[in-house]
């Protein structure tokens, strides 16, 4: 008895010593969380809302394990559970696996399921919205696939989304390795409890419309099972109805749904007619080849149907024809090549920013203070600008795309703060990308006392500690000398605050308002060819010396002073932002924020007065000055976005 706690206190092993993990606390002791109130409970467990000591809101799981096969089937589900680690699946942050406690600590996803959020809510998200919900959700199913684990149970009611509405797959209940899957019955299935949802009291005939014919066959389940549940859930986000009804409520759905079939009925039906939910209408604006996809993912036949390598890299080209970025949602960076090579080079790519999105999490849930900037400028007689924004990216001449932007309107579920930033990486993308996703993460997470100002300052200064050490950890973990490693990126980000434009600037990248028709500048180059910033670098005991065309700084020839990342040259090329504030009047017009792929060949006045004379519409403005610029001969990459700070008439719009 002795040993065996000597072990578990060592090893961070349940007592069974089936289930082990280096990060997950496996023993967490009653004195170290407070179970609050019940969020949902099912036929198997009950989950709660908890916080643990040290405040971090977490889902607290309580599952029912009245036999020996219930409490095997917990230490099955926790081994799987140690063992996964991917920013789209739900996240486990603790366990106690110790009877008779049984309980399973999740991170807290608090804008509730899908299913929740259409059938309860009635929300209707936008095709967009559904498109970047449904590469995130492959993107975790082809993580658990390359695994070897098939998760068995997707469906809109394990389906958590988070604050920004980033879907994270949820219900860990019924997955299994592929390798010991054996013919699983529907009755099976059902003697597990499982799935049963948690919301609202489920029957059989409301869980089956989720599973494929070979599985209500009783045939063997494979992972292409899952292609065929995920391909339901996101017919349903699109067309926002309970499948086989046309209703959005749920509780209405499930009387209609059982007045029309029996469970042999859907069941036969399903399996011997090839019964299939309505697919989503194209005049709901749909894209065919969404369409297609889903009805080729609900194949009868399981060969039929597409992998989740095959579905994440569909759905990423739709992403990237459509230009979806405006979205607070997982989104890589436009691409320049279009080979077989993209999908290894998006996973590259993606590396970095789901590093950065992990670390911005990480800040999130160590703080609960939410900044309340818009009520500290609120003022029922200020100016309300009334903002249009869009962005248009492009790697240009370049054979690598090394800038990297987000858009997050509405930060903090504000409808007054807007946050807008880009990154121009160099030596790589991996900083850019990083801080695309770290930065705006630091910025939500700023103490509430702060000023916006102060908050931006804080968030580069955080960013670029996190990038160096996040570095130093891959490279470790890669053995890749950092002596030869040392990737930055430069960065401009827009804080609007009710009537008030906050700019941080730290490198080339420019921020301009058009003020009266005129450009107002929001931001200035740090560039060693400007004498104070050469004079602060050498200051610093860096040198900067003439090299070919420029000044440059010290043995990498940097040409900027300021920058996110560039380890080598800390601390003389800071990441320490300069601020420009202004207030927003009815003179100003829009705000352009791009790389120096734009600035290099179109000057100040030139964007304005291109803008002046395109089509009022905030993407279209953005992908015509980046095209301008590339015209012109810009040999970099090109981002832009633009923000329209009143409202454009419809005659404008049109021309
Ligand atoms: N991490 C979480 N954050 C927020 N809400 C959660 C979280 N985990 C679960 N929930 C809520 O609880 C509901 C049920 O959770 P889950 O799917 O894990 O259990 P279940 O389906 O009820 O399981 P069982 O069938 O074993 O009883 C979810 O639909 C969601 O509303
Ligand atoms: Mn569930
Ligand atoms: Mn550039």
């Amino acid at each position: 008895m002795v040993v065996v706690e000597m072990a578990e206190a060592n090893t961070n092993t349940c007592f069974r010593g089936c289930c082990s993990s280096s990060s997950i606390p496996l023993h967490l002791p009653a004195s170290s969380f407070t179970l609050l109130s019940p969020i949902a409970k099912g036929a198997e467990s009950t989950v709660y809302e908890a916080r643990l000591h040290d405040g971090t809101r977490v889902a607290a799981k309580k599952p029912v394990l009245s036999t020996a096969d219930d409490i095997d089937r917990f230490h099955r589900q926790l081994q799987l559970l140690c063992k996964l680690d991917h920013p789209r699946l739900a996240k486990l942050v603790a366990a106690n696996a110790r009877p008779p406690n049984y309980l399973l600590f999740f991170e807290h996803y608090e804008s509730r399921s899908v299913a929740e959020k259409l059938h309860v809510e009635e929300w209707s998200p936008s095709v967009d919205q559904v498109i970047a919900i449904a590469y995130d959700l492959a993107k975790a199913l082809q993580y658990l696939h390359s695994l070897g684990i098939v998760h068995r149970d997707v469906k809109p009611a394990n389906i958590l989304l988070d604050r920004n509405l980033y879907p994270h797959l949820a219900d860990f209940g019924l997955a299994t390795y592929k390798k010991d899957l054996k013919h699983v019955s529907v009755a099976n299935w059902r003697s597990t409890g499982k799935p049963t949802g948690g919301f609202h009291k489920r029957n059989m005939v409301g869980t089956l419309i989720y599973m494929a014919p070979e599985i209500l066959r009783k045939d063997i389940h494979t992972e292409k099972s899952d292609v065929y549940s995920f391909a339901v859930s996101i017919n349903e986000l699109l067309t926002g109805v309970v499948p086989y009804t046309d209703l959005r409520a749920e509780a209405q759905a499930h009387t209609v749904l059982e007045m029309s079939y029996t469970e042999q009925q859907l069941t036969a039906a399903v399996v011997s007619s090839g019964l299939r939910p309505a697919l989503a209408n194209p005049e709901s604006g749909a894209p065919p080849s969404l369409l297609s996809l889903i009805e080729r993912s609900w194949d009868q036949n399981p060969l039929n149907r597409p992998s989740f390598d095959d579905i994440v890299k569909e759905l990423y080209s739709l992403m990237k024809h459509r230009d979806i970025s405006s979205l607070p949602l997982f989104t890589p960076n436009d691409q320049c090549q279009d080979s077989n090579d993209d999908l290894k080079y998006i996973q590259e790519d993606l590396n970095w920013l789901s590093h950065g999105e992990e670390v911005a999490k990480k800040a999130l849930a160590e703080k609960s203070n939410i900044t309340s900037w818009s009520s500290s400028v609120h003022d029922s007689l200020q100016y309300k600008p009334v903002l249009s924004w869009g962005s248009f990216a492009t790697c240009g001449r370049r054979e690598k795309m090394e800038d990297a932007h987000f858009m997050l309107p509405h930060l903090c579920n504000e409808k007054d703060v807007h946050a807008f930033g880009i990154f121009d990486g160099h030596r790589g993308a991996a900083a850019a990308e990083f801080s695309s996703r770290a930065l705006p993460g630091f910025l939500r997470n700023s103490d509430y006392i702060c000023s916006p100002a102060d908050s931006l300052i804080e968030a580069f200064l955080k960013t670029d500690l996190a990038f160096r050490d996040e570095l130093v950890l891959h490279c470790n973990s890669r053995r890749i000398t950092q002596k030869d490693w040392h990737p930055g990126c430069t960065a401009v980000t827009a804080l609007i605050v009710g009537n008030k434009i906050f700019v941080a600037n730290a490198g080339d990248c420019r921020a301009i308002i058009s003020r009266s028709g005129s450009p107002f500048p929001m931001s200035k180059d740090h560039v060693a060819s400007c004498p104070e910033e050469r004079m602060r670098v050498m200051g610093e005991g860096v040198e900067v010396k003439w090299q070919v065309d420029t000044w440059r700084v010290g043995p990498a020839a940097l040409q900027v002073t300021r920058s996110i990342g560039d380890d080598d040259l800390k601390p003389a090329v800071t990441a320490n932002p300069e601020i420009i504030v202004t207030c927003i009047s009815a003179d100003d017009d829009f705000l352009v924020l791009a790389s120096d792929g734009l600035w290099d060949v179109i000057s100040n006045e030139e964007v304005v007065s291109i803008i002046k004379d395109t089509v009022k519409e905030p993407s279209m403005c953005s992908k015509r000055l980046a095209t301008e610029a590339a015209a012109r001969g810009s040999k970099d990459n090109i981002t832009v976005i633009v923000v329209f700070l009143r409202p454009v008439s419809t005659a404008e719009r049109i021309y």
